[in-house]
């Protein structure tokens, strides 16, 4: 598959990837959010059980302290007493008196109504306690309607007794849970469950039921509500509805920043790619004064990219774009060979510089050494040193790689100089990493020189750092006469800038060279307002 066709392929499928996935966490965080919403409601509604289940425990304890009048008293003379207070209270199916197992009255079934087993239709809990609550499934009187048994025994074996009916908790728990669709069960200590709702199927849609357990502080009440998986499902589409157009809006407006993002990166690589084909590319050089020698004794190469119809594209531009799309490299080595290539017809003296501009993506690259090593085979007939420019635009990662790589090209005889010292975060670490030649000193610090006697106390610290660690000093974007005496008293040596010379093609740089290597800097009268304002 030609590559470009593959590049439009991934392209594609990073930008349907880019719309599926916001609808796919749309889908997920909703899905989430349906069974927060249903557990809420759970939460809720068991809350509103076990509340009223409290209060009618809380009535059958107090009916049962009430009973505790009849203590030591014969049934027979209270029977109507308590017959009233049973009838009378609705809650209750029956309350009654206990000796033992055996119970001795009872306001539903008269003065001997059996033992507890029998009324209870199952043998009592051993639960070592004086006061015990139980669900049952049913009474001897009722049997198939649930009920909840209420017990106090006293220390001399009597005890009194009261039974609630199921039918007021399971209508409460169906007006709660019927339009949700729930299944409620609740049991008092492990009495029968007392249930209303159908069991939910096992996986009715997407979602499988959701189960809640919940348990009174106060008794020992435990309740559990079922959500079917229809339930949650329904919650899922409301939630849905709320969020799906906002999913679908980021879905399309991630699709366009990723396509736009997508069509400059690869149009940026595909365009360096085609320009260097192309030729497009081509180098200027901006020659570099040596107030030592008082002559010209190097050059910087920078790379100039023009379209066919004359426009050109602004390095500080194409060279970030290179950077950031993986380009730099392949670029620095079509620079090399433009530069080998126009190095051939220079007319200079012996150690005259060509300064080349290094990245840090190319000096991390494992090719790095090899392609400086070819370069310099290639322009091996002419008097040139190369002097590699560091800047600190992008961090160097592997300091220590990088530094034994320059070590092996110095030992080939190349020089290395930090390029914009002091715009980046590693000026100084970089002193101390690398084996340095040259400080190139960034024209910010350069703009701000105000006059001949005045501090510019930065640059002048930059200055003195230079001597102290014997690296010899170029002073950037030289513009004026007053930055380059500046500069010279200082005891800065080299110097780059409009003010000496503007960068130049191959063609107008042999021509200058001709005629101004070997010419000391001219300072021109009208530069002496300048230099001595009155
Ligand atoms: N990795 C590479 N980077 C490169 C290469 N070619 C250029 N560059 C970097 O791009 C940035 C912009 O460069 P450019 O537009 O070429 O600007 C250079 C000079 O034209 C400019 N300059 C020189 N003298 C003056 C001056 O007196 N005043 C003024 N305002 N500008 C001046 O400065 C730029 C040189 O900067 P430097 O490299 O820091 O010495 C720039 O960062 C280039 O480095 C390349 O091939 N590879």
């Amino acid at each position: 598959m030609p590559p470009l066709k593959r590049k439009r392929d991934y392209a594609r499928i990073i930008i349907i990837l880019s719309g599926v996935l916001p609808l796919l966490l749309g889908i997920l965080f909703t899905a989430i959010d349906a069974r927060h919403t249903v557990e809420q409601q759970q939460i809720s509604a068991a809350n509103t059980l076990l509340s009223q289940a409290e209060k009618m425990s809380d009535s059958a304890w107090d009916m049962i302290t009430w009973l505790r009048r009849f203590h030591y008293r014969p049934c027979n003379q209270f029977e109507d007493e308590l017959q009233r207070a049973g009838n009378l209270n609705a809650y209750f199916r029956a309350i009654g008196k206990l000796e033992g197992e055996t119970v001795t009255c009872s306001s539903a079934y008269g003065t001997n109504p059996g033992t507890l087993t029998d009324m209870m239709r199952r043998a009592p809990p051993v639960t070592g306690k004086a006061w015990w609550s139980l669900s049952l499934a049913g009474t001897a009187g009722v049997p198939d309607r649930p009920a909840v048994i209420f017990v106090r025994q006293l220390a001399d074996d009597e005890g009194f007794w009261a039974i609630i009916d199921g039918q007021y908790l399971m209508d409460f728990m169906s007006a709660i849970g019927e339009s949700r669709g729930y299944r409620l069960s609740m049991r008092f200590d492990n009495g029968a469950p007392i249930t209303v709702g159908e069991a939910p199927p096992p996986r009715s849609s997407l979602f499988s039921a959701q189960i809640y357990q919940a348990q009174s502080s106060r008794y020992p009440i435990s309740v559990t509500i079922e959500t079917p998986g229809a339930e949650l499902m329904r919650a899922w589409r409301q939630v849905t509805f709320i969020f799906l157009p906002m999913t679908a809006i980021l879905s399309i407006l991630l699709m366009v920043l990723t396509a736009n993002w997508l069509q400059r990166r690869i149009s940026w690589r595909d365009e360096i790619r085609r320009a260097i084909h192309a030729r497009q590319f081509s180098v200027h050089y901006q020659p570099v004064y040596n107030n030592r020698t008082q002559s010209c004794t190097g050059a910087e190469a920078l790379l100039r990219w023009t379209l066919p119809g004359g426009d050109s594209i602004r390095p500080d531009i194409f060279i970030s774009a290179a950077e950031a799309e993986g380009m730099i490299v392949p670029l620095t080595r079509h620079l090399l060979d433009l530069i080998a290539e126009d190095v051939q017809q220079w007319q200079v003296e012996p150690g005259f510089h060509i300064g080349i501009n290094v990245a840090a993506d190319h000096l991390q690259h494992p090719a790095f050494v090899d392609d400086m090593l070819k370069f310099a085979d290639k322009i091996k007939q002419t008097p040139l040193l190369i002097t590699l420019e560091l800047t600190e635009r992008s961090l160097i990662k592997d300091g220590e790689d990088v530094a034994r790589k320059l070590d092996r090209l110095r030992a080939d005889g190349m020089k290395v100089a930090i390029d914009d010292f002091g715009t980046g975060h590693c000026s100084l670490s970089y002193l101390q990493t690398f084996a340095l030649d040259y400080l190139k000193i960034d024209r910010g610090f350069i703009n701000a020189i105000e006059s001949l006697s005045g501090e510019t106390p930065v640059l002048d610290a930059i200055i003195n750092l230079s001597h102290k660690l014997q690296l010899e000093v170029l002073g950037e974007g030289v513009e004026t006469a007053l930055q380059y005496c500046y500069l010279r008293q200082r005891g800065v040596t080299f110097i780059q800038g409009y003010y000496y010379a503007h960068p130049m093609d191959n063609d107008a740089l042999i021509a200058w060279l001709a005629e101004h290597e070997q010419q000391p800097m001219r300072i021109e009268d009208s530069d002496d307002a300048q230099l001595h304002p009155s």
